[in-house]
């Protein structure tokens, strides 16, 4: 007679991880009658397998340590939850990591044929179980493993879609400690609209592990790209070197010790998807970068950087500005590197994250406005001027006049006191394209300043806005011998405010 697999399970360890008798509530019997495959399965399972004892459960499936019986490998089996969602899991991910014989991707070493449940090498346990006996420089050999697994999945046009520390495992390599990293838990995965089956969640239903899954899954999980599992594995790790939780509501960036991973986690989990990192070898790159990074002065980085951005490595740009975000008190990192980005590539980067762009363009100007110019040649002021220029042109023309606004209150007294006439010209240019619904909120932050309106006051300006005409055109001659200015003297801060 064969025994139900629960008889297995009584008669195993009762060691570590849970005691038999606190097993969670296995479904031995289902509360429905069995189908005949099901049956047929359950047979064919205990046929090959013995099981041990549990080792987890999630929320579709449950994972014991079994022994294969005929050749007494340990292993771990899988086996669905006994209803649908869970069944068409366990299938999609039999069926990817079938298809994505890799190092780095779990193997399938057996399952049924109609995909209740599959076996595979017994890991160490997960990233998440493991964290606290790893060293902090493990970081990257994980990433590094788990990103080439991926690489080869996005190829196969395969996007997991559930990258957390729970679905990645270690192995032993048999070479010291070094342990070899393997991508697991492919149930979510998103498959080609050519092979994709049943769809495992509606539009706006969640998917994901909170705190590790990319923003754009929440709205359509069926347009997920690669750059989902690269948010994924930029939280995994601000999560690995912070040790706080990825899920709250200002997720960690890294910082003291660990603050030359800060740019590869901006980079990676930009909440925009199209300004994230898109790929798993652009992930490469910068991964790579990380542990040369830590020594390599920060101007250096800089250099690298703008020089690959101006030869066409346009991912850069998120980087050089994560950069600028984590360093905002260095002067010469903002005006001899971040202003060189082209002004081609600002707008657009502006307009997909204003806040950031305003704060990076402000800094800029208030470097400008108060730090020593040293012996940098006094018309270079003119390439970051043009860069706060062209974010707050951006602003403007989106109708964030807000952060344009903060970013005006730094750029003309920048304008000014670099003096450089050329310049002035370039802002005054912009000034007369303004209507006025834009002109009142910029004016603001010129015309209680009388330095700032002699600067850019100009006989025979045309603007479009009445609001600057009225703060920038210089009175017309007073009828007034004495030299009053009549009843127009006021008329700035009338007009203005
Ligand atoms: N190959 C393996 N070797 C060792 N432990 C494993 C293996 N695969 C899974 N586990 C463990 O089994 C437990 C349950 O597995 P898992 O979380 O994958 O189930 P799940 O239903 O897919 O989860 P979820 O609800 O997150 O999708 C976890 O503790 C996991 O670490």
């Amino acid at each position: 007679m064969v025994r139900p697999i629960v008889d297995d399970l009584r008669r195993g360890s009762s060691a570590w991880p849970v005691p038999i008798a606190d097993f969670p509530p296995v479904p031995l019997v289902p509360s429905r009658p069995l189908t005949r495959s099901e049956k047929g399965n359950r047979v064919a399972a205990n046929d090959r397998y013995r099981m041990i004892h549990s080792l987890g459960e999630g929320n579709y499936a449950q994972v014991f340590k079994a022994a294969h019986r005929a050749s007494t490998a340990e292993v771990a089996f899988k086996r669905a939850k006994q209803f649908r969602d869970a069944r068409d899991r366990i299938k999609r991910e039999i069926e990817a990591q079938k298809q994505l014989a890799h190092p780095n991707i779990m193997p399938i070493s057996d399952h049924d044929e109609t995909y209740n449940w599959y076996a595979m090498p017994l890991a160490l346990g997960s990233l998440a179980d493991l964290r606290s006996t790893l060293a902090d420089d493990d970081l990257e050999t994980i990433l590094l493993d788990v990103a080439s697994g991926l690489k080869v999945a996005h190829e196969q046009r395969l996007i997991h879609r559930d990258i957390s520390p729970g679905n990645i495992f270690a192995m032993p390599t048999g070479t010291g400690s070094r342990k070899r990293w393997l991508v697991g838990d492919w149930g979510m995965v998103k498959q080609p609209p050519d092979v994709a089956s049943r769809p495992l969640t509606k539009t706006g239903a969640r998917m994901g592990t909170p705190g590790f899954d990319a923003p754009e899954l929440d709205v359509d999980p069926s347009a997920a790209t690669p750059a989902a599992d690269v948010f994924s594995l930029g939280r995994i790790a601000a999560w690995f070197v912070s040790g706080k939780p990825a899920h709250s509501a200002f997720p960690p960036l890294p910082d003291g010790d660990f603050i030359h991973w800060r740019p590869f986690v901006r980079a990676c989990t930009d909440p925009e998807v199209g300004l994230r990192v898109q790929t798993m070898d652009a992930l490469h790159e910068l991964l790579i970068q990380v542990p040369e990074n830590r020594d390599v002065p920060l101007l250096l980085q800089a250099a690298r950087l703008i020089e690959e951005l101006l030869y066409g490595e346009s991912e850069n740009l998120g980087a050089l500005i994560s950069l600028a975000e984590t360093y905002p008190n260095d002067l010469a990192l903002y005006i001899d590197y971040v202003a060189r980005i082209p002004s081609s590539q600002l707008p657009a980067w502006t307009v997909k994250n204003p806040e950031r762009a305003a704060s990076v363009a402000s800094v800029m100007a208030r470097h400008l406005l108060a730090g020593p110019w040293d012996d940098r040649d006094p018309e270079y002021a003119s390439t970051p001027l043009t860069f706060v220029l062209t974010v707050m042109r951006s602003l403007v023309d989106m109708q964030a006049l807000g952060p344009a606004q903060d970013v005006a209150s730094y750029y003309f007294p920048a304008d000014a006191h670099r003096g450089d006439t050329g310049q002035r010209a370039r802002t005054l240019e912009w000034l007369a394209e303004l209507d006025d619904a834009a002109a009142r909120p910029i004016s603001r932050m010129i015309a209680p300043k009388p330095e700032l309106v002699e600067y850019y006051r100009e006989p025979g300006w045309h603007p479009a806005s009445v609001v600057l005409q009225a703060v920038l055109t210089p009175p017309p001659p007073s009828a007034d011998a004495a030299g009053n200015a009549g009843p127009l003297a006021n008329r700035t801060t009338a007009v203005v405010e």
